[in-house]
């Protein structure tokens, strides 16, 4: 199986053009080439597939196998490689996820991708759609018991689940503790995301996230954003964020008389590669 290995801001992911690929069982693949001494070593697994709907399709797993229904450093990704790799030469291309339909804007340089500008389309605010369950029908700044101490959380999705919550310090976070307290916590029947975030000022915050299925990651794409709404949400920062996260900066602008987030930042090659084991 060939592919290609690509990372946004340190989000890594194995990615396989399935135009002219197939892979049998992407969920059993995804756990092997995750894999940081047995397999390739990233995040998790994406197919670049045909769409009907849009001009390209993303389907995204975990490193756990789980699918995610959206990926904010992987749609950059994807964005980057079917310009670079020659499957479109449009600047302004639409990506199927199980999000929906997302329409991104690519910065090209020298005929290399260099900077993606994504619509992220709009947050979803209602608990039962996030899904979260038992902490009210929204849940903002609501409190949560984990591992005896209590936190609040404030709920969004970006098509896929997050938990937002605020520290005065992430940098010293025992998130290996903490974050599959939250990722497995009864309120969440799908799981979920969860954002630790310290605000810096009211255009800036830093972030550590521990993804579903992936644990702490450098980045996190649909993460910043829902960062982005909690923040505005709670009166804390203006409508345009800069996210600094592990692995470097995303600018998200949530456009509330739009009602869309923006999500802008980069998309990198890291090599080509051949999986044997496919
Ligand atoms: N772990 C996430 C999917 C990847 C999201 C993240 N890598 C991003 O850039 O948005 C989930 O299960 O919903």
């Amino acid at each position: 199986m060939k592919f290609t290995k690509m990372q946004g801001l340190g989000n890594d992911y194995v990615y396989v053009n399935c135009l002219e690929e197939t892979v049998e069982h992407p969920a059993e693949t995804a756990v092997k080439v995750s894999d940081r001494h047995f397999g390739i070593g990233a995040d998790g697994l994406i197919l670049i597939k045909p769409s009907e709907k849009a001009d390209f399709e993303m389907e995204m797993y975990n490193a756990d196998g789980s699918r995610g229904e959206m990926c904010g450093n992987g749609i950059r990704c994807v964005a980057k490689y079917v310009y670079d790799y020659g499957l479109t030469d449009q600047t302004q291309i639409s990506i199927e996820t199980l999000g929906g339909i997302k329409y991104l804007d690519l910065t090209v340089e020298e005929g290399k991708v260099r900077q993606v500008k994504v619509d992220m389309g709009s947050p979803i605010l209602e608990a039962e759609k996030i899904p979260i369950i038992g902490l009210g029908d929204r849940v903002l700044d609501a409190p949560i018991q984990a591992d005896g101490m209590e936190y609040h959380i404030t709920g969004v999705s970006m098509g896929n689940p997050h938990g937002v919550v605020f520290l005065e310090d992430v940098k010293n976070l025992k998130i290996e503790q903490v974050g599959p307290l939250f990722e497995h916590h009864g309120c969440f029947p799908n799981r979920i995301n969860t954002e630790f975030v310290h605000v810096l000022d009211r255009q800036t915050v830093e972030m550590r996230v521990w993804e579903r299925g992936s644990g702490e990651t450098l980045a996190c794409g649909t993460g910043a954003c829902a960062v982005a709404v909690a923040c505005v949400l709670n009166g804390l920062t203006e409508e345009e964020v800069t996210v600094k996260l592990l692995g470097g900066d995303l600018l998200i602008q949530w456009d509330r008389r739009q009602d869309r987030v923006y999500m802008t930042g980069p998309a990198k090659v890291v090599f080509d590669g051949v999986w044997p084991d496919a």
